[in-house]
């Protein structure tokens, strides 16, 4: 029987990963990713910091290893030290880590034009380094900085040094393609004759996606001998990055016979933390975390999908805590909007439904973009029929921007035949019309969704007056995406507000009325 190693990953977004051009995450969030990675995602390790950064990277990680004290976890916490002694192995003990990754030089030109040290000096002074950490109970971990350049250009130094740290109180050895530069057949060879050499070692592989072949390098280093893998959320790191977690788990997972401890259900929620933390949008198309990697726009795959899972794969978005959508569009066909009229629980007629495809590939070719819920109001135009009660209506605002003073927005507001006003002054104009909003909602004992993420786009070609498209995403039990569309900003966002208002209102009817999402009466008109 073939036993499946495990393979451990250690994350270090919290250390390579806010080393990313522009990212820097505050003590406390550091903390607050530290406790999912390893509580909720159940990563084996977590990277959390330089030595000797700052004092607010200091207090970063006391937050950590405070915490990590409690809860047992002290050696799954590690901080990137240097050969410094006593400087590195100093600042670990005041933070309270007790694991230490100590950088070294891993080639000779590194060595020579960086340090200006001979190996032996320098295998001296880690000799020296590691007998400090030791005495003050902290395990130590070496990076071997440069491994990939060094394999290639000076691999008698680069094996010296391994066969050095062989014979230290050393506890893993972690080989980076510091500069991303390798091909996945020389990961292959190198990998290979390291772990060849030392099978009982473990050894971990650190990847950069210079060359986009961050988890393709990955899967050579498992598949000849590597023990643990460095990642990090959304692909943070220096320059063009580090293996992104969520591809490398998927990859190992699909491809490989090897076992992972990583919960996958977990990734999404811990990459949208990041994604707010770091400030970095992840991109729409990045595997497994980006918006619309689970949707299908073609036509023909929901076709496929509902006729025997033609498209079927094992990236299954349920794996990854996602759900698969069908996107409306020119592209997009009967199959993909009856599938969102299921989701909405509305059925129309094959001649309504002609007519209601025609409409979205309309709108498809003036580049307009269709969300789920912009349906029944494309619907409700195309019938030509009342059938979306407008229950709620924007019936007036004044709004003022001035400088010196915090704009103000009163704000009038038709509910069923009944008129109601609210006065509210915030940070920006649309955020003074969601106070009034809200103060009326409040008089109404009425809940309004939480806002969790609010879009801009115009045209291109800078025309100052040019038709301002803002789509507004709501949380509300289920997530709901408006649209609103004018020349101005603050108009658009009322617009997406008000089509919203209407959305849950009509929800609200349907639960009481125990019916579908949009109550018997849209359906029965519909139909
Ligand atoms: C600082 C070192 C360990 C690093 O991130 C690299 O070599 O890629």
């Amino acid at each position: 029987m073939r036993l499946h190693k495990k393979i451990e990953i250690m994350d270090t977004t919290l250390r390579d990963g806010e080393q990313t051009s522009g990212v820097s995450f505050l003590p406390s969030e550091k903390l607050q990713i530290a406790k999912l990675l390893l509580e909720e995602l159940k990563v084996d390790r977590i990277e959390v910091a330089s030595a000797r950064v700052s004092e607010g990277e200091l207090e970063g990680v006391k937050k950590i290893t405070h915490w990590a004290s409690e809860k047992g976890y002290l050696d799954r916490v590690e901080v990137l030290g240097f050969v410094d002694t006593p400087a590195s192995v100093d600042w670990l003990v005041l933070s309270g880590a007790k694991v230490l990754n100590l950088l070294t030089k891993g080639s000779l030109n590194h060595l020579t034009y960086q340090l200006k040290k001979t190996p032996e000096q320098h295998f001296a002074d880690i000799a020296k380094c590691i007998e400090c950490a030791t005495s003050k109970g902290i395990a130590v971990n070496v990076y071997l900085e440069d491994w990939s350049s060094g394999m290639r250009k000076s691999k008698d130094y680069t094996i010296s040094l391994i066969d050095f740290l062989v014979s230290q109180e050393v506890k893993r050895i972690m080989l980076p393609d510091t500069l991303g530069l390798l091909k996945p057949e020389e990961v292959r060879t190198f990998v290979k004759e390291v772990t060849s050499k030392y099978p009982d070692i473990h050894f971990d592989f650190h990847a950069h996606n210079d060359y986009d072949l961050s988890v393709a390098n990955v899967l050579e280093a498992v598949n000849h001998g590597i023990s643990g893998i460095h990642s990090t959320i959304n692909g943070l790191g220096e320059r063009a990055g580090n293996a992104p977690l969520e591809s490398i788990v998927a990859s190992i997972t699909d491809f490989t016979d090897f076992k992972l401890n990583v919960q996958e259900n977990k990734i999404y929620r811990i990459s949208k933390l990041v994604e707010q933390f770091s400030g970095l949008h992840i991109p729409s198309n990045k595997p497994v975390v980006g918006e619309n990697v689970f949707t299908q726009t073609a036509g023909i795959h929901a076709d496929g999908d509902n006729k025997k899972n033609l498209y079927y794969n094992d990236l299954l978005p349920e794996r990854f805590g996602r759900t698969r959508k069908y996107a409306l569009g020119k592209t997009s066909g009967k199959a993909n909007i009856l599938k969102n009229l299921m989701e909405l629980g509305i059925s129309l007629e094959p001649e309504e439904l002609s007519k209601v495809t025609q409409k979205i590939i309309e709108l498809g070719d003036r580049k307009e973009r269709v969300t789920t819920e912009d349906l029944p109001y494309i619907i409700s135009d195309v019938l030509q029929n009342n059938s979306i009660k407008k229950d709620i209506l924007i019936e007036g605002y004044h709004m003022t921007h001035s400088k010196g003073l915090k704009p103000t927005v009163q704000l009038r507001l038709k509910v069923k035949d009944q008129f109601y006003e609210a006065h509210a002054s915030g940070n920006g104009q649309f955020d003074s019309f969601m106070l009034a909003l809200h103060k009326i909602y409040k008089s109404l004992n009425k809940t309004l969704p939480k806002l969790t993420d609010f879009s801009v786009s115009i045209p291109p070609g800078g025309k100052t007056d040019a038709f301002v498209e803002t789509v507004i995403t709501w949380d509300y039990g289920r997530i709901i995406k408006t649209k609103g569309l004018d020349s101005d900003q603050t108009v658009a966002a009322m617009m997406a507000t008000e089509k919203m208002l209407n959305i849950i209102e009509q929800m609200n009817i349907g639960k009481t009325e125990n019916t579908n999402l949009y109550g018997n009466e849209f359906s029965a008109t519909a139909r």
